[in-house]
C-alpha cells in the first residue's frame, strides 16, 4: 500500500501533516468498550446501527461547525448513535485529541479516534475504542494492527478496493470500513461499497464509510451487507451550521423502521 499516486492535492497536504504530528511518549493502555456489542444492541431494539462523526470541517465540507464536540455528541447518541467517530485531525479537519477525551468521557458509548495514523508512535496520542488505520497509507499494517491491539484499541481498517480488502484480511483486520469517497477526486460513489462487501467474510464486522445522506442510502448499504454506517456530513450539516443534529441522526438510525410503516419510498 502507502501509495501516493493519484492522491487529492487536499489528502498528499493530509499526509504531509501527518508525518510531522509528534507521537505520545508511552503507551497508551486501553479498556474498550466493543463495537460489535454496539451493534448488537441497536439491532435488537430496531435501530440502525450509525457511528455518527463529530467533524467540525472537512475538505470537501462546505463551512465549519465550531459547536461543542460534547454536545455534538450527545445529540449523536440522543439519536440513536450507536457509537461516535471524533476527528482528531487538526489542520484539515478541526479535531483535536482533547475533544476526543471529552467526548469519551460523556458519552458511553463506544468512541472511534478518526485521524491518519501512520506509525506506531501515534497510537499513544489518546486513548479510544477504536483506531482508524487506513490501508492505502499505512507500511506495515500487520503490524500496526497488532500494535493497536497491543494497546487495548479495536482497530478499525479502511478500505476502498477489493486489493486493499484482502490486505486488510492478512493483516488480520476483524473490524473494516469501506470508504465510498475516493481519495483521488474526493468524489463519493455508493457502488464502492457495493462492489466490496460481496469480497468481505462474514464474520468480519463490515462498516460502509462515507456519502450516506439519506434513509434510502442506509437502506442500499445495509442490503449489501453493512453491519453498520459511519456517517459524517450528513448529521452534522455544515451548510446549515445550526442544524438539529439528533434530529439528522435519527432520521437515519430510523430508516429501516420507518420503511416497515410507510408507503413512500422514504428518502
Ligand atoms: O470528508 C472529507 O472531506 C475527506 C477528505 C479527504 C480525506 C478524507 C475525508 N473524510 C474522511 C472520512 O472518512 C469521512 O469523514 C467519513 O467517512 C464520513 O464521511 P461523510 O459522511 O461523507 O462525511
Amino acid at each position: 500500500m502507502n501509495s501516493e499516486t493519484e492522491l487529492a492535492p487536499a489528502v498528499a497536504s493530509i499526509l504531509e501533516a501527518a508525518r510531522e504530528r509528534p507521537g505520545g511518549e508511552s503507551a497508551v493502555d486501553v479498556d474498550a468498550r466493543s463495537l460489535p456489542d454496539a451493534i448488537a444492541s441497536a439491532e435488537a431494539d430496531g435501530r440502525v446501527p450509525v457511528i455518527a462523526e463529530v467533524k467540525p470541517t472537512s475538505p470537501t465540507a462546505d463551512g465549519t461547525r465550531d459547536d461543542d464536540p460534547v454536545e455534538l455528541a450527545e445529540a449523536m447518541v440522543e439519536g440513536g448513535a450507536s457509537a461516535i467517530s471524533v476527528l482528531t485531525e487538526p489542520s484539515h479537519f478541526g479535531g483535536s485529541p482533547e475533544a476526543l477525551t471529552r467526548v469519551r468521557e460523556a458519552v458511553d458509548v463506544p468512541v472511534l479516534r478518526k485521524d491518519f495514523v501512520l506509525e506506531e508512535a501515534q497510537l499513544d496520542v489518546v486513548e479510544a475504542d477504536l483506531l482508524l488505520l487506513i490501508a492505502r497509507f499505512v507500511d506495515d499494517l500487520e503490524g500496526l494492527v497488532a500494535a493497536a491491539r497491543e494497546r487495548g484499541f479495536q482497530p478499525l481498517v479502511e478500505v476502498h478496493d477489493r486489493e486493499e480488502l484482502e490486505a486488510a484480511l492478512e493483516a488480520g483486520a476483524e473490524i473494516i470500513g469501506v470508504n465510498n469517497r475516493d481519495l483521488a477526486q474526493l468524489e463519493v460513489d455508493l457502488e464502492t461499497f457495493e462492489s466490496v462487501s460481496p469480497h468481505a467474510p462474514d464474520d468480519v464486522t463490515l462498516i460502509a464509510e462515507s456519502g450516506v445522506s439519506s434513509p434510502a442510502d442506509v437502506r442500499r448499504m445495509r442490503e449489501t451487507g453493512a453491519d453498520a454506517l459511519l456517517v459524517g456530513s450528513a448529521i452534522m450539516d455544515h451548510g446549515a451550521g445550526d442544524s438539529d443534529v439528533a434530529a439528522n441522526t435519527r432520521r437515519l438510525t430510523e430508516a429501516e423502521a420507518t420503511a416497515e410503516t410507510s408507503d413512500d419510498n422514504g428518502d
